[in-house]
């Protein structure tokens, strides 16, 4: 670690252990979309969210984020109810999240400034572009505009962004989800290296519908049922952070989990399609 990166992680805020308790949610009175949800993450966790379309997993993430409220129970951070944004918390969604009218570094620096305000403008700069080499730019992508990047250039911005601010606990909300299969793979490999070398490790809450994605980045997999989403199936995965992608997806607990997870995904989407009716209707 640099002199520049010791001083933009003092003061750095700690989380231990972040608690759900008995969870419900609805966006209008009497539609839960998630409901008696208890979960609790220790520090340092990769939790990744699973679970079909429209389940609830961005809205579990939009509670942790404190940008929505529960309509029952509570979510707490050490004990402390979350009760809105903060700088404990910080995000990357799927659209990237950069200004377009600031250059890469600019967003970068801005985060930062929020961050660390007693910062010197020079201070700033020099940490964003070495946060930005960190995910593998130059220079030249400092002075860069959102539009002059590609889709994945910028998720690589917003990666180094989030990781610059250095918040201990990541909420990510598909941030891969409208990348190329070749972009997302890379970008993969990224947040796992990230997250395996950043110490502390950062808690990170990651939504995917993808069980290869979800298994490939989490130490833990959480599965949310349908309608409305409660979790299912709630395990660890071996080899977090460590084992190479090949390793990872050649090993016998891998493939076993894999299975595991894909059979409750689809047990919950038959549930599902039998509650409504459209299994006997189709079985006339
Ligand atoms: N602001 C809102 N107001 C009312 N209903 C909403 C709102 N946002 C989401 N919903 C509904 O809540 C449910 C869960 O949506 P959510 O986006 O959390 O699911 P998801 O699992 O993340 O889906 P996807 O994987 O497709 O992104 C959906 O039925 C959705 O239509």
């Amino acid at each position: 670690m640099n002199s520049d990166d010791d001083k933009f992680r003092e003061d750095a805020p700690v989380v231990q252990n972040i608690a759900v308790k008995d969870l419900s949610f609805a966006y209008v009175k009497d539609k839960l979309i998630l409901k008696d949800i208890d979960l609790s993450v220790a520090a340092g966790e990769f939790v990744c969210l699973l679970g079909q379309s429209g389940c609830g997993k961005s809205t579990f993430l939009r509670l942790l984020a404190g940008l929505e409220r529960p309509t029952r129970g509570e979510i707490s951070i050490d004990s402390r109810p979350i009760e809105g944004a903060g700088l404990d918390r910080g995000v990357v969604f799927q659209d990237y999240g950069l200004f377009p009218w600031m250059t890469a570094g600019e967003n970068v620096m801005l985060a930062l400034k929020q961050r660390f305000p007693g910062r010197s403008v020079d201070e700033l700069k020099s940490v964003a572009l070495e946060k930005l080499r960190g995910v593998g730019f130059d220079g030249a992508v400092f002075r860069k505009l959102p539009r002059e990047l590609s889709g994945g250039m910028q998720q690589r911005v917003a990666i180094a962004q989030a990781f610059a601010v250095d918040p201990p606990v990541l909420l990510m909300d598909e941030p891969f989800g409208a990348l190329d299969a070749v972009t997302r793979a890379m970008l993969q490999d990224l947040v796992s290296e990230l997250w395996a070398k950043h110490e502390p490790k950062k808690t990170v809450f990651f939504v995917t519908h993808d069980v290869d994605e979800a298994l490939l980045l989490g130490s833990r997999v959480v599965v949310l049922g349908q309608s409305p989403g409660g979790v299912i199936f709630d395990c660890r995965v071996p080899a977090a952070g460590g084992a190479s992608r090949s390793a990872r997806f050649e090993s016998t607990e891998f493939v076993r989990l894999r299975e595991t997870l894909i059979r409750h995904i689809n047990r919950d989407v038959a549930e599902r399609l039998s509650r409504d009716g459209l299994f006997a209707r189709g079985a006339k």
